[in-house]
């Protein structure tokens, strides 16, 4: 079966994408009223507290989504059934579903840097067609695949040899930003994972992302050159860090093994600019590549994340987080709106941040395993749509982009929840996991250690929604005075899912999922979630304070182009 196999007839081509009416730009939805409808929910919402919403087991049910084995439940949100009958029409009249099927069919919808946005096809099935200007670019993909799986191969057995004659053991990643957080994220969470740990036994993976030197020393440390492979991550291969430190570890790698030619066995690049790659001395043969249409946040699923993965874990299990992010793929093209999950939460995050004018949501894993998954959420989400203007430059006329933070659970409970619980209102998403990587029973525990865990998944959004009002501390026999301190107001909204288990399926379908729900969310904002301009200005001083420091360095140099306050830091930076 084809990619499109199961996708409706009408949505296969770009033309065909015309069928659908053209997606309502965001300022007209203002004036036709849609938003203002949608407003005129946030009174009601606003005085409705989630004990009362919640006592309609109706609605409740309403809002228990399943979608495979995978569940949302989203009835401790400030939200009603005309609520959300009002959202979803607000995704038909902002265009969602046109908007996706243009994703999809390999449009340039990131307009301002004139690229398609096709990172699901580096998840589709070797047999599927997704074209961009008439070229299946499936097999494409699928070459530098099996490229990637035969080498890690070679290197996992022993067959590629250093320049020392020694298996390379060792693999350290070179990357920052897109071309880092995704990669040390599936690291990380399959590092627990039973079948991935007994598949990495004996190997080691580091990350150099932060130009910091400091990074340089914790990334090598113990490492032995005779036994390490380098991956430079790079998609433009001009990242001002990570060439700073890939050439620091090329120097590291020439010292220790005592000749430049070792660069050949030991340094690998995976990067879109194969010119800029073998400038710097690479083998061609030894560089994977992807392509313009893959954003650096989208990219863990090329050639960023499968070679460090598979060298770490093997090909065979990186495909099945692979193949989970196509089964996501296929639930957010296929499912009805209202089963819809990536489309589901990306309403409910615009709805809580345009609407109830709630500027972050926290994002809480119950699972150690998901240690890195909020960093990568907030690249993912935060570079995707922090931005201030929509697609014709007009300035969005309601507020965008929140603020993505979280820790897994239940450490985050003893550090920042009293916020939540007593301070300000953050919307949150809980995700947990039906069984545990690591399950621990303990004789004479009244509890399994992940049961544990998960009474505290259970526990938190009910604590959150419902609150403890003073009446019920005057029962349970609180002083007065104690009284104000210990209640709780409730009424804090949050949304609940629950997957089977961590492994390399669940994080590609967990992964492909928020990926959608970003995209969702810029969609209805009529903002392009797919380009970063913001990243620059900072970057574009950088250099300026670069050179300065360099003739500073030297003797004197000309500090006119600063600001005084500026100047007057460097002085004393530079003492
Ligand atoms: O992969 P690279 O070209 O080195 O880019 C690395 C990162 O840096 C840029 O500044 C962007 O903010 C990120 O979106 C990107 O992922």
């Amino acid at each position: 079966m084809t990619f499109f196999g199961w996708f409706p007839q009408r949505w296969k081509s770009s033309v065909d994408v015309c069928l659908f009416p053209e997606p309502v730009p965001l300022a007209q939805q203002m004036a036709s009223g849609l938003w203002s409808d949608l407003k005129g929910q946030v009174p009601k919402m606003k005085s409705t507290h989630l004990r009362s919403l919640m006592q309609d087991q109706a609605r409740n049910d309403s809002m228990f989504v399943q979608s495979g084995q995978m569940v949302l439940d989203y009835c401790r949100q400030k939200v009603d059934s005309e609520t959300m009958s009002k959202l979803f029409d607000l995704a038909e009249k902002a265009g969602v579903e046109q908007r996706k099927a243009k994703m999809f069919a390999g449009e340039r919808i990131n307009q301002t840097e004139g690229r398609a946005v096709l990172h699901p096809a580096l998840r589709a099935p070797r047999s599927a067609s997704i074209a961009l200007d008439g070229q299946n670019v499936v097999p494409e993909v699928w070459k530098v695949l099996d490229a990637m799986k035969g080498f890690s191969d070679k290197v996992r057995s022993g067959e590629w040899k250093g320049f020392t004659g020694k298996a390379l053991t060792d693999v350290v990643c070179i990357g920052i930003g897109g071309s880092y957080l995704g990669v040390e994220f599936v690291y990380e969470a399959l590092k627990t994972d039973p079948e991935a740990a007994a598949a990495a036994q004996g190997r080691k993976l580091r990350f150099l992302a932060n130009v910091d030197p400091i990074d340089v020393q914790r990334a090598l440390e113990g490492l032995n050159a005779e036994t390490t492979l380098v991956v430079i991550i790079s998609k433009t291969f001009t990242t001002a860090e990570t060439m700073l430190n890939a050439k620091t570890v090329k120097a590291w790698l020439v010292k220790e093994l005592g000749s430049a030619d070792c660069v050949a066995k030991h340094v690998v690049a995976c990067s879109t600019a194969l010119d800029k790659t073998q400038a710097f001395g690479i083998d061609s043969n030894n560089v994977f590549g992807f392509w313009d249409w893959v954003g650096g946040r989208f990219s863990v699923w090329s050639a960023v994340g499968v070679l460090a993965l598979s060298l770490q874990y093997g090909f065979g299990i990186v495909n099945q987080f692979l193949e989970g992010g196509h089964a996501m793929d296929q639930h957010f093209q296929k499912a009805p709106a209202k089963e819809n999950l990536p489309l589901i939460i990306g309403l409910l995050d615009v709805w809580n941040c345009s609407m109830m004018g709630h500027e972050g949501v926290a994002i809480l894993p119950y699972c150690q395993a998901l240690v890195r998954f909020v960093p990568h959420i907030q690249q993912l989400d935060m570079e995707s749509n922090g931005k201030r203007v929509q697609m014709d430059g007009s300035e969005v006329p309601v507020g965008t982009g929140a603020i993505n933070f979280g820790e897994p659970g239940t450490n985050g409970q003893h550090s920042f929840y009293q916020l939540m619980h007593q301070g300000r209102v953050i919307p949150s998403h809980f995700i947990g996991f039906a069984a545990s990587q690591n399950p621990v029973e303990l004789p004479g525990e009244a509890v399994s250690n992940h049961d544990e865990l998960m009474s505290n998944f259970f526990a938190q959004p009910d604590a959150l929604a419902l609150g403890k009002t003073a009446e019920e501390l005057k029962a349970d026999g609180i002083p007065e005075k104690l009284i104000a301190h210990k209640t709780f107001p409730g009424d804090r909204p949050s949304l609940s899912l629950l997957l089977p288990v961590c492994n390399a399926h669940w994080l590609g379908q967990l992964l492909a999922l928020y990926e959608h729900r970003t995209a969702v969310q810029g969609w209805l904002w009529d903002i392009n979630s797919f380009d970063q301009w913001g990243v620059e200005l900072g970057k574009v001083l950088a250099k300026e304070v670069r050179g300065y420091l360099s003739q500073a360095r030297k003797g004197s140099a000309d500090d006119s182009k600063f600001l005084t306050p500026t100047k007057k830091l460097l002085a004393k930076y530079l003492e």
